[in-house]
């Protein structure tokens, strides 16, 4: 790679707010217009610059070396002062131990379970559908994100707020997330304006509900074979101390708002992109119809549901529910060529690497079959990253793809879903890349 090329400078930043509204406004016209730039590209956000890191060898570094890159940036300082010291925002001095406290949750045997949940769910949503129906599938895929979630992390048996409030409180505050995340001067985030107050509001109502599961959970000192129960028998290496009810309750924040919004932006997107390639739903039809025949989908059958897998990688791919990240660096440090201070805010974003015709053919196509081993090889190391890599790389991943091929052969087997003709479909990024309104009609498969 050459990365002797000066370090571009965005154009057309603004006196005193510098790129911030264009990261406000059209951030994925801005990312992807940055093209030719350089492999570093500086952006002025308000009073700070950070730099855009472009190149997949200049990413892998980043994500190789979590101690001098670590959690920090735009998007993780704002977002640990609001959430708290979560696994997926926490510093790395702090990250391992953390870590190693929640992976037992992840476990192959917890999975098994949790995918009977993904595989009930989704069964009960679809079967809720009729011929000719036209369902908001972002909505159909959000709240069976959210049931997901919430039967596998806790039970939600002693909570008075009901999963579409709690679905609309997790909305908000993902949205007023990268409202405050982007916007520099943080006074204007105290204003008693409808959006602050809605804002502070959702964090309440999250705070309160996961105070009382936690204390329900810690009266009983059952096992009920979910996430919490795992949360709460974990145990730091002196077999003693575990998590305080403090620390449970970044932890479960955290999960919620990394897994749901993520997962179900994903089922949504590719549903969206195979009603417009029917002959890619044809091929899940027929993948389904061979494996599965009368049988619903369970753990056992993710890995032999090959084409479905291909197809949420591409829209991955396309659509990177994660598709800005940052950092900060914690010692003077080499990025290739360019010396960076301690302290400097660095971004990468996995929507603009990945739309980059450099590393993929036709990369604005949707093509599932770019994910077939032979022609996977053609990636370069580095340039997909919807899950991110090394250290900090998601500890959901499994869990997500399980839950989102699950959904994809649980709807293939019953029903087609065909676009509403004329319908624009938009991506509003906040946090998470989601699509807007996704209307689609269902027609039973006969
Ligand atoms: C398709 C779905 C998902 C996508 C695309 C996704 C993507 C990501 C990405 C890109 C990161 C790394 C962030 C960074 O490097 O700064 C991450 C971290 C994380 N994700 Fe996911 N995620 C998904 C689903 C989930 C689910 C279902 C869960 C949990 C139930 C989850 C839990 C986490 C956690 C705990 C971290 C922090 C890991 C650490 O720092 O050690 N994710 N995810």
């Amino acid at each position: 790679m050459d990365t002797s090329s000066e370090i571009g400078v965005a154009p057309g930043g603004l006196p005193l707010l510098g790129h911030a509204l264009q990261m406000l406004r059209h951030p994925l016209d801005f990312l992807t217009s940055l093209r030719g730039t350089g492999d570093v590209v500086k952006i002025r956000l308000g009073p700070e610059w950070a730099y855009l890191v472009r190149h997949p060898d200049l990413v892998k570094q980043v994500l190789a070396d979590a101690y001098t890159f670590d959690k920090g940036g735009i998007v993780f300082d704002k977002a640990r002062n609001i959430l708290g010291n979560g696994l997926a925002t926490c510093p790395a001095g702090d990250h391992l131990r953390q870590r190693r406290l929640l992976q037992p949750a992840f476990s192959r045997e917890r999975l098994i379970n949790y995918a009977v949940c993904m595989r009930d769910a989704a069964r009960t949503r679809v079967e809720s559908w009729h011929d000719g129906q036209v369902v908001e599938v972002d909505r159909e895929m959000g709240s069976l994100a959210l049931t997901v979630a919430t039967r596998t992390l806790f039970s939600m048996d002693s909570v008075a707020e009901s999963p579409e409030e709690i679905q609309a409180s997790i909305q908000t505050i993902l949205s007023g997330i990268y409202r405050r995340v982007i916007t520099p001067f943080e006074v204007v985030l105290r204003v008693p304006t409808r959006k602050n107050r809605e804002f502070d509001q959702a964090m309440a109502r999250m705070y309160s509900v996961i105070h009382q599961i936690t204390e329900d959970y810690r009266t009983a000192g059952i096992d009920r074979g979910d996430l919490l129960s795992a949360l709460l028998a974990a145990r730091d290496e002196d077999g003693t101390t575990g998590l305080t009810n403090r620390e449970i309750r970044d932890q479960i924040l955290a999960l919620f708002l990394a897994g749901i919004e993520t997962t179900a932006a994903a089922m949504t997107w590719s549903f969206h992109l195979m009603g417009h390639h029917p002959e890619v739903e044809a091929r899940l039809h027929a993948e389904v119809d061979t494996l599965l025949g009368d049988k619903p989908p369970g753990f056992e059958d993710v890995p032999k549901l090959t084409h479905a897998h291909r197809v949420i990688t591409e829209a991955l791919r396309l659509y990177p529910p994660l598709w800005l990240l940052t950092r900060r660096t914690t010692a003077e440090v080499k990025l290739g060529n360019h010396l960076l201070q301690p302290g400097t805010a660095i971004l990468f974003s996995s929507y603009a690497m990945h739309r980059d015709a450099t590393y993929f053919e036709h990369p604005e196509r949707f093509d599932p079959d770019r994910w077939l081993p032979e022609r996977a090889k053609a990636v370069p190391r580095g340039a997909m990253i919807p899950f991110s890599a090394g250290k900090r790389k998601c500890l959901g991943d499994t869990f997500g793809m399980t839950e989102a091929t699950i959904a994809l052969a649980t709807v293939a087997r019953r029903w087609r879903l065909r676009p509403v003709p004329g319908k624009r479909i938009s991506s509003i990024a906040r946090i998470t890349l989601a699509p807007g309104a996704v209307p689609m009609r269902v027609e039973r498969r006969s």
